[in-house]
């Protein structure tokens, strides 16, 4: 294994993955550092979601490496495996527990893998309390902690949900979309929470609203056909004919 592998959190060297013939995926090749925060960017079919697949192993790539902290190959685990490495992931649509209370949703996910069943039997210790405690100041809803999560608003049901992914103690996080459906105050104070959770995580963000990618201000890929169009800031890629013809400019 190379040294840039060896010292990434996450590693992907020319992976492909076809359906039926089409690449979705085209030797496609990015390097995660530890507590880096990459935005992921590019047009609709690029082959963002399929890239997220692969690195939680809901799809396994035809060709290519995928590691891990350097040196987990993601290729041969299942998905179930790859979560408990702690590689979390948030889709574009929130799934909370509806019916309960903000507090609770956030105890159902610190209970994990012993699931809800376990909880009931579980005496919550002052330390699982503390973690809640501080996920709510993470995820700006500690003043609503006994609200049902039915009552949040959409923008703080996705706050929720990362919160959720928090309590698994995630190393690296995925998040698909989330500033899709928030309100412009929102969705800046999505990019804020992102930025203190990046302090200690590192964290792949998928999304279109370019509002929010600048108030990131973090490294930009540009995906495209299945692999990397260009990188660098958003000032840079922004600036880059080849993005202003298949994305940016349209
Ligand atoms: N299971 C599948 N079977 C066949 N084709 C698929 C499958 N999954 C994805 N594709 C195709 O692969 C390409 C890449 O899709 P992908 O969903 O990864 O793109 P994306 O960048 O996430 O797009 P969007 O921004 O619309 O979510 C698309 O053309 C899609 O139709």
């Amino acid at each position: 294994m190379n040294e840039k592998a060896k010292n990434s959190l996450l590693y992907l060297d020319g992976v492909s993955v076809s359906f039926d013939g089409f690449k979705a995926l085209n030797a496609l090749s990015l390097v995660i550092e530890p507590g880096e925060m990459r935005a992921i960017i590019g047009p609709n079919g690029a082959g963002k979601t399929t890239m997220m697949d692969v690195i939680t192993g809901k799809t396994k790539p035809d060709e290519g490496d995928v590691y891990f902290s350097g040196s987990v190959d993601l290729r041969r685990m299942d998905e179930a495996s790859i979560a408990s490495l702690g590689i979390g992931r948030k889709f574009q649509k929130p799934t909370v527990f509806e019916s309960h209370s903000v507090w609770d949703n956030l105890e159902l996910a610190l209970a994990g893998p012993r699931g809800p069943f376990a909880m009931l039997f579980h005496k919550r210790t002052r330390a699982e309390e503390e973690r809640i405690e501080a996920i709510l100041t993470t995820i700006r809803l500690g003043e609503k902690r006994d609200w049902l999560a039915a009552n949040l608003s959409h923008g703080q049901k996705q706050w929720l949900e990362i919160g959720m992914l928090l309590a698994q103690e995630p190393k690296l996080l995925l998040v698909d979309e989330p500033a899709a459906g928030m309100t412009d105050a929102e969705t800046a104070e999505t990019a804020i929470l992102l930025k203190e959770i990046a302090k200690t995580k590192s964290v792949v963000v998928v999304e279109h609203d370019m509002t929010f990618v600048r108030d990131l201000d973090v490294k930009v890929t540009v995906l495209h056909e299945g692999s990397v169009l260009s990188e660098g800031t958003l000032d840079h890629v922004s600036a880059d004919p080849r993005v202003v013809e298949v994305y940016l400019g349209r």
